[in-house]
């Protein structure tokens, strides 16, 4: 059971928000010029990882009470709770051990007294092999021909997950086209099928619970599709694999369940990369890269499990999430990285994070007094400088913003790396220092601006800067970074979950936009007028049935 703490009440809460009215009259740059030793303090080197928080509106008082924050919460006793395989996902009444799924030290990890590694293992064994044959091409398609495309079916964590490593470990593919449809909007469906070759095509049918609406009406789509281009029924176990944890599902369907690839239901959907989910990430680029990529998180894993809070990572992030949503009313938080490979990272998160403490009830079933997680958003830089960084360095919110880059390009061409990551060091200096008022009058009389014209500019063109970022300096992505950072991310989510006090591996949330679809879709059929909703529900299905053709 974890602990049920209201933070608001702890002795740390009080102290912060006596700390909190000295901090906000507080400007970074200040904060900088008090303590030389700032960026030594608070930077945090992990493996290829660099992280510098030290441009966060913080001082050595912000983190010790922000650390005693944690301790009175008892995330020492949340984070060995799920570790030891309890069942922290109350509502639902799982363990949650994602954990488990990338323990490279293979240490046993218990749930009602059975270690789950075995399991683990047997199922890697399994994806290994696969990947393999059909990367070499021993794995042939009902014409005796070699796979060459493979089409991920799923949705949510059983398709965002594949989608952003791929995307993002990109430079280490192989020959094998990846595709990913997930959207019901039967375009995402005809669009990709246009792409690809029934006889060289693998269909992997990836979802947990085997019965999302979407996912399942693709999937027979994809079947029916193979069927028509000639195929028959016996050769739809060469084309068609399933990523499940319902073997009788899988079954009913029509996929024999030796092409069944298992996990089990204390994977959360938005942490199952790293299960059999990731099969088309082995597939894209080969199992032992998404080896390394385990690794990685493993070693995240450990660090978490076992750092001190004050130099802990994933602890340091979450406390600093909590930080500015609790006390500076921030809403939402950026995720930029300086990568195009890493284009759905912010996407991913997205779910990852929201889906997980997008929640108003605490774990004593009462509603909260306070905010819990923010919105998450963001593209790549320098794409988002040109769009939207106009309203973080000059809107009236607070947007704290993580920024990410490799020092070492995949893609080294002529100076477009030192100019990528030249924006990357500028926007977070900016958004430290922001510019002044004399400054801009400086600067608009070197441009020969005259007194009264300088009078009426300035005021648009001050930056008031004092903008918290953080940054994450990569050496390079590759496949262990890249599974480090991510495991990174998941815990931040973790630890703000404890310190809010609710269930951040459930998603009650989902479900009432999905059972009220599940009831109108009958009423749909047929040209009768629909009356049972509200008037605007009732009008726009109305109009719908009177414009489709
Ligand atoms: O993998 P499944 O069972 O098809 O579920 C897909 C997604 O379904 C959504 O409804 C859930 O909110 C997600 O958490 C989940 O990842």
């Amino acid at each position: 059971m974890l602990p049920t703490i209201n933070f608001t009440e702890t002795q740390a809460y009080k102290y912060l928000a006596d700390h909190f009215i000295d901090i906000n009259t507080k400007n970074l740059k200040e904060l900088f010029a008090e303590d030389p030793e700032r960026f030594q303090k608070f930077t945090i080197l992990f493996d290829d990882i660099l992280l510098d928080y030290s441009k966060n509106r913080i001082n050595d008082t912000t983190m010790a009470l922000l650390v005693q924050l944690a301790k009175e919460c008892k995330l020492d006793e949340a984070i060995t709770a799920m570790y030891g395989g309890e069942a922290i996902n109350q509502t639902e009444n799982r363990p949650v051990l994602h954990i488990a799924l990338r323990n490279q030290s293979n240490t046993p990890i218990l749930v009602d007294g059975k270690d789950v590694m075995p399991e683990v293992n047997r199922v890697l064994e399994k994806m290994k092999s696969f990947a393999t044959r059909v990367i070499s091409g021993e794995w042939k398609g009902y014409t005796g021909k070699a796979i060459t495309d493979v089409v991920n079916i799923g949705i949510g964590g059983s398709d965002l997950g594949p989608v952003m490593v791929t995307e993002a470990l990109k430079a280490y593919k192989n020959h094998l086209n990846m595709h990913f449809v997930s959207n019901i909007d039967g375009t995402h469906m005809v669009e990709t099928l246009k792409t690809v070759d029934p006889e060289t095509t693998l269909f992997l049918v990836a979802s947990k619970t085997f019965t999302t609406q979407e996912t399942m009406t693709n999937a027979r789509s994809a079947r029916a599709w193979f069927l028509e281009q000639g195929a028959a029924e016996d050769d739809i176990a060469k084309h068609f694999a399933a990523l499940s944890t319902n073997s009788k599902d899988v079954a009913a369907f029509g996929i024999n369940t030796d092409n069944m690839f298992e996990f089990w239901d204390w994977v959360g959907g938005r942490y199952s990369l790293w299960s059999a989910i990731g099969l088309p990430i082995a597939l894209s680029l080969g199992f032992d890269k998404f080896e390394e990529l385990l690794k990685g998180a493993h070693a995240t894993d450990q660090h978490f499990e076992s750092t001190p809070f004050e130099k802990n990572i994933p602890v340091i992030m979450g406390l600093l999430g909590v930080w500015y949503i609790n006390f500076f009313d921030a809403e939402t938080q950026a995720i930029l990285p300086y990568d195009q490979y890493m284009h759905r990272f912010a996407a991913y998160f997205q779910q990852g994070d929201m889906e997980s403490n997008g929640k108003h009830v605490d774990r004593n079933g009462e509603e909260v007094s306070y905010e819990t997680g923010p919105v998450i958003w963001g593209e790549p830089g320098t794409n988002g400088q040109h769009a939207f960084y106009q309203l973080i360095h000059q809107g009236t919110r607070l947007i704290p913003c993580d920024f990410i880059a490799p020092a070492q390009s995949l893609n080294p061409i002529g100076e477009h790396h030192p100019i990528l990551l030249s924006n990357f060091f500028a926007q977070t200096e900016a958004l430290m220092n922001g510019k002044t008022e004399a400054q801009i009058h400086e600067e608009l009389s070197a441009d020969g601006k005259s007194a009264e014209e300088i009078e009426k500019l300035a005021p648009f063109k001050v930056f008031e800067g004092n903008r918290p970022t953080n940054s994450f300096l990569l050496k390079k992505v590759t496949p262990y970074t890249l599974g480090a950072l991510i495991a990174m991310y998941e815990h931040k989510i973790f630890v703000q979950g404890i310190i809010w006090n609710i269930f951040s591996f459930d998603q009650w949330g989902v479900e009432l936009g999905k059972q009220l679809a599940k009831s109108i879709l009958p009423e749909l059929k047929g040209e009768e007028q629909v009356d049972t909703h509200d008037a605007s529900t009732n009008g726009l299905i109305n109009q719908y049935k009177a414009w489709r053709s």
